[in-house]
């Protein structure tokens, strides 16, 4: 008997619908340009206050989180208009929730930037 594996995508094609879907996302969702735009900010008065090294790349990291994290949250958007137009609890529930895990990473990246702004300012104070 021959089996027919379903056929891997290549890298690059996997690597066009991601560029893909974040170029949709960036185009409808006005939170991923306030979020694009904040981590600009943040990246160049990081570097103007000289932030150490090893900071700059959590701060890479927390920015990455919180986009990729918008992501998900625009793809469960996504999903639930696809499964109901209709208003719906469950529905609600889902879109909450993911908003939800936006706002916790978000507040806490806050959180932690402004530990790292304030120990940099204070120590070449
Ligand atoms: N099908 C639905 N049933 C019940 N409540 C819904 C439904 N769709 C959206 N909502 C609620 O309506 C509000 C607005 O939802 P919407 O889908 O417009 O997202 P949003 O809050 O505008 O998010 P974003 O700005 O990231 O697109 C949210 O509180 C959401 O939970």
């Amino acid at each position: 008997m021959v089996h027919h594996p379903r056929r891997h995508k290549q890298l690059i094609e996997s690597f066009k619908d991601a560029i893909s879907g974040f170029v949709n996302a960036f185009i409808q969702e006005r939170n991923l340009h306030i979020q694009i735009v904040a981590a600009i900010f943040v990246i160049v008065f990081s570097l103007i206050i000289h932030i150490h090294f090893v900071e700059l790349l959590i701060v890479f990291v927390l920015i990455g989180g919180v986009i990729s994290l918008e992501l998900m949250n625009t793809a469960i958007e996504r999903v639930v208009d696809l499964v109901t137009q209709e208003q719906h609890p469950m529905a609600k529930a889902a879109k909450d929730t993911a908003a939800a895990a936006v706002w916790w990473f978000s507040v806490i990246s806050a959180v932690i930037y402004l530990f790292i702004v304030v120990g940099t300012l204070i120590g070449q104070s």
